[in-house]
């Protein structure tokens, strides 16, 4: 696949007709040191993120697959666009699906010119900015000192009742 053409996303977020209809999916990890990868790496990508290798996005014209496709040509079309990785993994296709999906390969994607998406950070992991500590430090502070200033407001005003 090394001679293979190279697109860029948004020349084949063009193709999103029934008649004309190109999807990308992330279909071959390379670990480094390998000639080429074992099949069974191409059903462990997201866990292999982490290997040095190198994960390649492949194009498919399905056009000619969209009356043919089980699950229809609709859903084909609702992964045009984008990075269609997902999508496909997660009706969890059978290997017999994955060994078609050579018939329609047409090249690779820049996958630099692939829009990411934000990832969502939980809070405390890192994701809080040092504004948000300050205003929880704040917040902790006033739940001490309001209880603290009642207490204070209420011996005040019995000492002062008692005396008149
Ligand atoms: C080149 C790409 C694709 C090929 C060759 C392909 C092939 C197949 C095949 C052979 C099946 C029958 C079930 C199986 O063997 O797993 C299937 C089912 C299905 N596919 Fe795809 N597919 C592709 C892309 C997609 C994409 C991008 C989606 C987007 C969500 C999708 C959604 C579905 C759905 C919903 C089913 C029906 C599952 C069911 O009802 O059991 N496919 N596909």
């Amino acid at each position: 696949m090394a001679s293979s053409k190279v697109y860029l996303f948004d020349e084949i977020a063009k193709h999103n007709k029934t008649n004309d209809c190109w999807l990308i999916i992330s279909g071959k990890f390379t670990p480094f040191g390998f000639p080429s990868s074992p099949s069974s790496m191409n059903c462990v990508i997201k866990s292999q993120l982490n290997y040095p290798g190198e994960l390649t996005s492949e194009v498919y014209d399905v056009t000619s697959f969209m009356d043919d496709h089980p699950g229809g040509g609709e859903v084909l079309l609702s992964s045009t666009g984008k990075d269609a990785t997902n999508d496909f993994e997660d009706v969890g296709h059978s290997d017999d699906a994955r060994g078609m999906m050579g018939k329609y390969v047409i090249g690779e994607v820049d996958i630099t010119t692939v829009p990411t998406k934000r990832l969502y950070v939980a809070p405390g992991l890192g994701g809080t900015s040092s504004k948000d500590d300050k205003s929880e430090f704040l917040i902790k502070i006033l739940q001490l000192i309001v209880p603290l200033l009642i207490l204070g407001l209420a011996l005040a005003a019995r000492t002062y009742t008692k005396k008149e």
